[in-house]
């Protein structure tokens, strides 16, 4: 099992840059950086974070093709590889229809935009020029590998036809139940194996030594996340969706209290990997038996980062 690890540029980059080179120390091997318009540049997040570390692979987890053009985001990995020396991974995803809807962006066609973004960025890395006319004058110095942020079933399935790995924002066995059989469908359909891509669950983790104070840092993670999955997740669950709806509620008006203390333990089995190091390596396990091959240790990692950052490479990367 591979590890890796999300931030949320969502701190000064000096901190991200500590949290990451901490956690290559660690055993972590892949660091991803989300990539949201509203948050620090994705991309001199990673510059900084490249310059604070020298073996952890780094990369967007996920952008879009969007708000960057292929021939943009090829640009951007190909210099990411430069001055990572040859650490640049790349995550990509459809994005969401809020972020653009709040950017004025027209959100059209996500799964075949996805496939020609991907296919006109692989030929770009390649030195080939595009049918519109695009060509770039750098190359990388490696293949860089193209993982894609995906959940719904089309997306899924494409992303085993064309992708080196896939991104799911997921932390339960059932998920991937229903995940890898799309993912092999897709791999099968473009005469791949299930071993070229790497089933990432991109989880919200919480460890600790206490279980309850793990518990209590993923709560507020985990409400965010109930309030936004679709009701065909909330059944797979068989997540209370009255609770769901009063989290919604009070969340919209700010009422944090009561929409973190509605999470019930159903909702935080269901979207996190949550507990003692010995109850996430048992978790862990069993999203292995489904066929996943990176864990993405994601927000909040824990009650106190540095503290779960260490306590995670020490007793469940390992294991
Ligand atoms: C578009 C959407 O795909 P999805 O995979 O479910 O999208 C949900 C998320 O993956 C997507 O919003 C990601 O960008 C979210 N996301 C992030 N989004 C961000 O903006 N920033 C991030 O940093 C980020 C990180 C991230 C990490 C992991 C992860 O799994 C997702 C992440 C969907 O609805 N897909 C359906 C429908 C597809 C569809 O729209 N089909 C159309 C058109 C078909 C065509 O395009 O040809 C149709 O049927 O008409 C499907 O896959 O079946």
């Amino acid at each position: 099992m591979k590890f890796g690890i999300e931030f949320v540029p969502n701190e000064p980059i000096t901190k991200l840059s500590y949290y990451v080179k901490l956690a290559e120390d660690n055993g972590f091997e892949y660091c991803w950086i989300t990539d949201h318009y509203n948050n620090r540049n994705v991309y001199m997040a990673l510059t900084a974070i490249a310059a604070a570390t020298n073996k952890i692979k780094i990369g967007p987890g996920v952008t879009n093709p969007y708000v960057r053009s292929p021939a943009v985001t090829a640009s951007a990995m190909i210099t990411l590889d430069e001055v990572s020396t040859g650490r640049a991974v790349l995550g990509i995803g459809p994005g969401d229809k809020a972020t653009f809807d709040a950017l004025g962006i027209e959100w059209t066609k996500p799964v075949s935009t996805i496939k020609k973004a991907i296919a006109d960025m692989k030929a770009l890395m390649d030195g080939e020029r595009l049918e519109e006319g695009a060509v770039l004058a750098i190359k990388p110095s490696t293949k860089i590998p193209i993982y894609m942020g995906a959940q719904g079933p089309k997306m899924l399935e494409t992303a085993g036809m064309i992708s080196d790995g896939v991104l799911i924002n997921a932390s339960n066995p059932k998920d991937f139940e229903a995940a890898v059989p799309l993912i092999r469908k897709g791999a099968e359909a473009a005469g791949r194996s299930m071993d070229e891509v790497d089933v990432a669950a991109y989880a919200c983790m919480s460890v600790d030594k206490n279980a309850d104070k793990a518990k209590g840092a993923a709560s507020p993670v985990v409400a965010f996340i109930a309030a936004g999955s679709p009701p065909m997740v909330l059944e797979r669950h068989g997540i209370d969706q009255e609770k769901v709806a009063t989290i919604s509620a009070a969340l919209k008006k700010g009422d944090f209290g009561t929409a973190f203390g509605t999470v019930d333990d159903t909702m935080l089995e269901a979207f996190s990997l949550y507990g003692t190091p010995d109850e996430v390596v048992e978790k862990i396990a069993a999203l292995g038996k489904m066929g996943v091959t990176q864990i993405v240790a994601g927000s909040p990692i824990g009650p106190n980062k540095d503290t779960s950052i260490k306590l995670i490479g020490k007793k469940v990367v390992p294991a």
